[in-house]
């Protein structure tokens, strides 16, 4: 398949690998193959426990598979040093994680800032000035008045703000870098119905008009309408497979576009 945003091979994780244990380790993920294009946007959902958490922080490098192989962009991840890795995250893909990650004493925009330079300090082309940079506070602006934030946010510090104003900074510093792949956690969480469709409408617009792919895992499977494709982990991983979680096999399931 040509232009893969993501193409996880044969790939187990457990988070204790001591060989000294007595205790054998038992797997979190077992997934053999999953691909996702470029521009996909695909919406995960799973039990609680499930591993969706464990796999977004798999595929963005954060943790390393113990086996098989995770290409992003053509790029095997796992095989990259550690900086190269950092690199390669900060340049390419947008996270936002469940506890959002933000700095409480920083305005908005030195927070949304932190990814650029990020970003830049691994071009080696960082400036100075790039926190006065026009563009910068332009593009800053746009995002966060695209997600319906209030006009002097960007000057607020992330303490003063609700947890729902949060998770769309989170969202925006996500996004300040038109990353290739957007992986998101439970951002609605926090968000009424409402303000909950809105987000998810300028979040789509915004990845549509980056042919940005996503992964966005929730619990809300009311959410599930906005998506390409749906994919219950249950099914995916095989440590369920043979067990308890045979239900949803065929799996970007049709099971689940009924419940829509
Ligand atoms: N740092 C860790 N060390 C050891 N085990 C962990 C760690 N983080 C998660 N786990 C375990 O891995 C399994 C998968 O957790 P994970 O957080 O990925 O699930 P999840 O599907 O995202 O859950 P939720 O929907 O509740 O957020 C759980 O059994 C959890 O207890």
């Amino acid at each position: 398949m040509q232009n893969l945003a993501i193409d996880v091979k044969n790939i187990s994780y457990s988070y204790t690998k001591s060989q000294k244990s007595a205790m054998k380790s038992s797997n979190i993920l077992e997934i053999k193959a999953w691909q996702i294009e470029q521009g996909e946007r695909i919406f995960l959902y799973g039990d609680s426990g499930s591993g969706k958490t464990t796999l977004l922080n798999l595929l963005c490098g954060i943790l390393l598979p113990n086996e098989g192989a995770i290409n992003l962009l053509g790029e095997n991840i796992s095989a990259l040093s550690n900086s190269k890795r950092d690199s390669f995250r900060a340049q390419n893909i947008g996270v936002v994680f469940q506890r959002l990650n933000l700095i409480n004493y920083l305005s908005v925009l030195n927070n949304i800032h932190l990814a650029t330079y990020f970003a830049n300090r691994f071009l080696n082309s960082f400036s100075s000035n790039g926190i006065n940079n026009k563009q910068f506070i332009n593009r800053a602006r746009t995002l966060t008045d695209s997600l319906g934030l209030p006009d002097d946010v960007l000057t607020r510090h992330v303490s003063q703000l609700s947890v729902g104003q949060q998770q769309r900074v989170a969202i925006a510093r996500a996004l300040i870098n038109a990353p290739k792949i957007l992986l998101v956690d439970e951002p609605t969480s926090a968000l009424d119905a409402s303000a909950r469709d809105a987000f998810m409408d300028v979040l789509l617009e915004m990845c549509n008009q980056q042919n940005t792919s996503l992964v966005f895992v929730s619990h809300d499977t009311s959410l599930g309408k906005h998506f390409d494709r749906k994919v219950d982990l249950m099914s995916l991983n095989e440590k369920f497979n043979g067990s308890e979680a045979i239900h949803a096999k065929t799996s970007d399931t049709s099971s689940f576009k009924e419940a829509k």
